[in-house]
């Protein structure tokens, strides 16, 4: 596998779906996937996390199955935080923040795998830069209540900073985006949008997707 280029990136980070077995309500994780591709999902992160979230075998196994539905339809399989999981199942890539392992150990590990970092400064992202970060989660864009332990907050200041600021690095908004309000991001500078609610529990995730794409103008 070689390195994933830049342009590929930020066409695969324009829907970003995220989402885990907490996420799903009563629907099960394996249909709503299916549907966000259906409606036209570019790249999928699973991120099993959470009160009641799944560990060891089980989560493993609900991994397995939600790589094999994105290797069907030819979308590429982030891992969130978990990098032996990631090899093991040789993901396409991984995302970490700042609290998790730190970057260039990861970039270490993973070899060409995508790697995704979240910053929340200039600071962060020069470091993340420096590590080899694929691209750069920038969020809570708008407020969240799906991470616990979300950051108030922020807007789109940092993205147009570090577009100003002559930053190559593809980039994705996070936190509390929807159709309504994905454009702004796109237009503040970002490639694509990362979503888990606006897809995970809409009554038609298929629908959802499909008007996320139409709102950041793919
Ligand atoms: C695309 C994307 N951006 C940001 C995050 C958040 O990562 P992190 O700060 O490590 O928080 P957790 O998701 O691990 O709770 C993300 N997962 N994806
Ligand atoms: C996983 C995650 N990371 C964030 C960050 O700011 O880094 S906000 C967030 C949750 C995004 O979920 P929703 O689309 O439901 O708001
Ligand atoms: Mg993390």
């Amino acid at each position: 596998m070689s390195r994933m280029d830049r342009e590929t990136i930020k066409q695969a980070l324009k829907v970003y779906f995220i989402m885990g077995s907490t996420n799903c309500l009563a629907s099960d994780p394996g249909k709503i996937l299916k549907e966000a591709i259906n409606g036209g999902i570019t790249l999928f992160q699973f991120r099993e996390k959470g009160l009641n979230a799944l560990a060891g075998k089980e989560k493993r196994s609900l991994a397995m199955r939600l790589q094999s539905i994105c290797k069907e339809h030819g979308i590429p399989f982030i891992i969130n935080d978990d990098i032996e999981l990631a090899i093991e199942l040789e993901a396409d890539g991984v995302h970490i923040g700042q609290e998790d392992e730190p970057a260039e150990a990861v970039r270490a590990k993973i070899g060409d795998r995508i790697l995704g970092v979240s910053v929340h400064s200039l600071e962060e992202a020069e470091a993340a830069q420096r590590a080899g970060a694929d691209y750069f989660g920038i969020g809570p864009v708008f407020a969240t209540v799906t991470k616990e332990d979300a950051k108030p907050e922020r807007g789109t200041v940092l993205i147009e900073m570090l577009r100003e600021k002559g930053f190559q690095v593809p980039i994705v908004g996070i936190g509390g985006i929807h159709a309504g309000n994905a454009a702004s991001v796109i237009e503040a500078g970002a490639d694509g949008v990362s979503v888990i609610t606006a897809i995970s529990t809409a009554k038609d995730a298929a629908a959802a997707a499909a008007e996320l794409k139409k709102s950041v103008g793919v």
